[in-house]
């Protein structure tokens, strides 16, 4: 049978099967991992073949195959060794959360946000919430930086989760797809999915009190069937995801506004930093390139590593 993997809790899948029915599954003890090296084999969001283990015991199955993954993200733990946690897989696009305050976002943030989405080739769309508590200064904030992104190519939609303002927008472009919401603590993502979905609330709840007395040391991800023909992957603790094993010359690339350029640099393995005739520096005095933009760029190239690669995973 196929299936889709709706949760993991380490040795245990419940996959949701094409009919609709859920399985409790196990994986094979033989079973050959596909692609990247992690400690887990199945993540939510896998497409599955699974047997049902014995007529029985109809809800038992086991995964015998997974099949090639649209795109996946990972968690690298620091404490165990860089080890690769793969999150979920199959994610149709991922909404950022941005506040102008209570907390602020920083662009340095959302830019190494977008970079890994299009890193891992998963359409992002940027969400300014809480606009109701915006005053003028705010507001205009908020105006300047949906234009910045805009003109890059992303979607941006100012929102209230509370007043519920523009949530609609949100419902809409989340029908028939598989969506991931993310964003610092405290910029509204449990309010928002609560918007979207009162229902929800109860096992929202369920999770962070589970999570608050520390059953679980790993953060496990689990998708949720949404009300209106949407599907939602939760991911308690996670405030957004990253990337490792990039090499500093392609970082550039997943700037979409630096890598129209490519081709207009004297040099094909320019940097962008000091190198002569460069394109992005021309536009960037140009005002064609934000330098907020430029400036995360910078730190992106010339920082730790690690630091920009692991921090938005640190709890609080
Ligand atoms: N004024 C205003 N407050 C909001 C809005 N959305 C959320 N809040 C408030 O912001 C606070 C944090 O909201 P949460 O939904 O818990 O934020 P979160 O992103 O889920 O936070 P974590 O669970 O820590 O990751 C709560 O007090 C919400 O009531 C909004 O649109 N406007
Ligand atoms: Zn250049």
């Amino acid at each position: 049978m196929k299936g889709i993997v709706y949760k993991s809790t380490g040795s245990w899948y419940t996959v949701k099967s094409e009919d609709g029915d859920f399985y409790e599954c196990r994986i094979k003890g033989k079973f050959r991992i596909k692609g990247i090296k992690s400690t887990n084999p199945v993540a939510v969001g896998d497409h599955v073949i699974f047997e049902v283990e014995n007529a029985d015991e109809k809800t038992i199955g086991i995964i015998t195959e997974i099949e090639d993954r649209k795109n996946y993200i990972v968690r690298k733990s620091v404490k165990l060794s860089k080890q690769t946690h793969i999150i979920a897989s199959n994610l149709d696009q991922v909404f950022l959360l941005v506040t102008i305050k209570n907390p602020k976002t920083y662009t340095i943030f959302i830019d190494r946000f977008l970079v890994t989405a299009e890193a891992y080739d998963i359409p992002a769309i940027l969400l300014f919430n809480k606009i109701d508590s915006y005053d003028e200064d705010e507001l205009l904030e908020v105006k300047y930086l949906a234009a910045l992104y805009r003109k890059i190519g992303y979607t941006c939609i100012g929102i209230s989760a509370t007043t519920g303002k523009n949530v609609d927008k949100v419902k809409e472009l989340m029908i028939g797809k598989t969506s991931m919401f993310s964003g610092n603590s405290g910029v509204g993502k449990s309010t928002l999915i609560n918007a979207l979905e009162p229902s929800l609330k109860i096992k929202t709840t369920e999770i962070s009190e589970q999570h608050l007395q520390g059953q679980h040391t790993t953060t496990f991800a689990e998708m949720f069937d949404l009300s209106f023909d949407a599907q939602i992957i939760d991911t308690p603790g996670i405030r957004g995801f990253g990337i490792f094993d990039m090499e500093k010359d392609e970082i550039g690339d997943y700037f979409p506004e630096f890598f129209k350029l490519k081709g207009g640099c004297k040099f094909n393995n320019c940097l962008h930093l000091d190198e002569p005739k460069c394109a992005v520096k021309e536009a960037l005095e140009n005002d064609e390139v934000a330098w907020s933009r430029y400036k995360s760029y910078v730190q992106m190239v010339t920082g730790d590593d690690d630091t920009y690669r692991i921090d938005i995973f640190e709890k609080p």
